[in-house]
């Protein structure tokens, strides 16, 4: 069964597929067949390099990809995310308590330079792609230089943010400047006193504010990230999808998902169908876009709107096949999944020397361990993890 699929592939190979849609079937294959036995993986995996074997795409990314990014799933990480402070100027419920989180002493969080160090370490292995998160990432002073830094390093395609947008509209033409290319915001209601009761702190109008700073600097697709919660914001969904209307702008919705000290509930839940179905019963000419593999959303066109919608559906319609994300956090600690409580930190051994051959070692053998799937939202939310604004998304 495992074999006729891969040369279903395999006959199927057009010019027009990329590479990364053939990696993505033949990791949803391995992935989602519990009866693949280890021989079967094998074999599949090598019918699945010689179908690249040809592609000069692969060959150049093979050239300059590390062995360390690849787990034994077979995935290819080339997404970093480091987050770059556990300190915030928001409290949104739903990602931290109401009384704070224990601040990691400053002597422990990673310093400019090994943020750098590292950072060039994945580029050089094949990362291409790096988020800055945190926290908030744009409440570090050095954040400009940060950029500036991580934008200069050979190999890196796209320097991306996700920020709350409350100081991001005056520093926003800076970071341009140094290198910052992709741009999600986060807003959760277009009610400004539902911003105040959501994220305990005021500011819902600057975040419009940059929001537009970021359309009128070019930045294409704005992304909007919008946490729903039910009985919180759910009653905004059509009025989130009327934005797209005029505005060039993505608008993610994204099920609520469960966090050390953010009160989760399947209750609080809603389910993509639900809030698709919403969108359904206002909307005609609601159309599935073609998702990029590695995607955490479900991309949406609707007629006659300059933006589109998207759904992040990683509760009911987990999305880890084609994972290619890594976390780096802002106390050193090294982070394989989201949800996977295991940690290993990369702050320790920098600071005893280890030099970049130990240091891949070290990745490399937690990239190895990284499961194939999160556990499901019931066994996560029982399961001790870290406040989502320590991990940064
Ligand atoms: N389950 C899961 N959720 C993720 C992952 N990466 C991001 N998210 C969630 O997706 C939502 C949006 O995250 P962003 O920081 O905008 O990152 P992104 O979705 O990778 O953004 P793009 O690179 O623009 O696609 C947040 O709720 C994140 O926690 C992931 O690897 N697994
Ligand atoms: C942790 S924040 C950090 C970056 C920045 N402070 C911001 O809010 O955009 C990253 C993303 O995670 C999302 N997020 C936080 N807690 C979440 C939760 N419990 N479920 C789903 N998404 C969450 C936020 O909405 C945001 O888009
Ligand atoms: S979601 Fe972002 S803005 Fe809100 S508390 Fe968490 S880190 Fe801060
Ligand atoms: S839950 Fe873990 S494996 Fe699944 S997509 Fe997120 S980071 Fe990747």
């Amino acid at each position: 069964m495992m074999r006729r699929c891969v040369s279903e592939l395999a006959r199927r190979r057009r010019p027009d597929r990329t590479v990364d849609t053939l990696k993505a079937g033949f990791q949803c294959l391995v992935n989602t067949s519990s009866s693949v036995r280890a021989t079967d993986r094998l074999r599949c995996s090598n019918t699945y390099s010689t179908l690249c074997a040809t592609d000069p795409d692969v060959l150049s990314q093979e050239a300059s990809s590390s062995e360390m990014l690849v787990d034994s799933f077979g995935r290819f990480h080339n997404y970093l995310r480091i987050s770059l402070t556990e300190r915030c100027n928001l409290r949104c419920q739903y990602c931290m308590p109401a009384e704070g989180v224990e601040l990691t002493p400053k002597t422990e969080l990673l310093s400019h330079d090994e943020i750098i160090r590292i950072a060039n370490l994945f580029v050089t292995s094949g990362v291409d792609k790096i988020r800055l998160t945190g926290g908030e990432p744009t409440v570090r002073k050095d954040i400009e230089d940060i950029c500036l830094h991580l934008s200069g390093l050979k190999g890196l395609k796209t320097l991306a943010m996700t920020t709350n947008g409350i100081v991001l509209s005056k520093k926003l033409p800076k970071l341009k400047e140094c290198g910052l290319n992709a741009l999600n915001i986060s807003l959760d209601t277009l009610v400004p006193a539902k911003f105040e009761f959501m994220t305990r702190r005021k500011g819902h109008s600057k975040v419009l504010e940059s929001i537009d700073a970021a359309v009128e600097l070019g930045y294409n697709p704005v992304k909007v990230n919008c946490v729903i919660m039910r009985g919180m914001n759910d009653d905004e969904i059509c009025n989130f999808v009327e934005m797209t209307r005029h505005k060039p702008i993505n608008v993610r919705f994204i099920e609520f998902m469960p966090f050390d000290g953010n009160v989760w509930n399947v209750k609080k839940l809603v389910p993509y169908a639900e809030m698709l179905d919403k969108v359904r019963q206002s909307y005609k000419g609601v159309e599935r876009l073609q998702d990029h593999p590695t995607d955490t959303a479900k991309n949406f066109r609707i007629d006659g709107h300059a933006g589109t919608i998207s759904f992040i559906t990683s509760m009911t319609e987990h999305f880890c096949a084609g994972c290619n994300r890594l976390r780096l956090l802002a106390d050193g600690n090294f982070k394989v999944c989201l949800f996977g409580p295991s940690e290993v930190s990369l702050r320790e051994p920098i600071r005893s020397g280890v030099d970049d051959a130990g240091l891949k070692e070290i990745i490399g053998a937690a990239v190895k361990r990284k499961k194939a799937k999160h556990a499901g939202m019931f066994d996560i939310a029982k399961t001790a993890n870290r406040p989502m604004i320590h991990i940064g998304g």
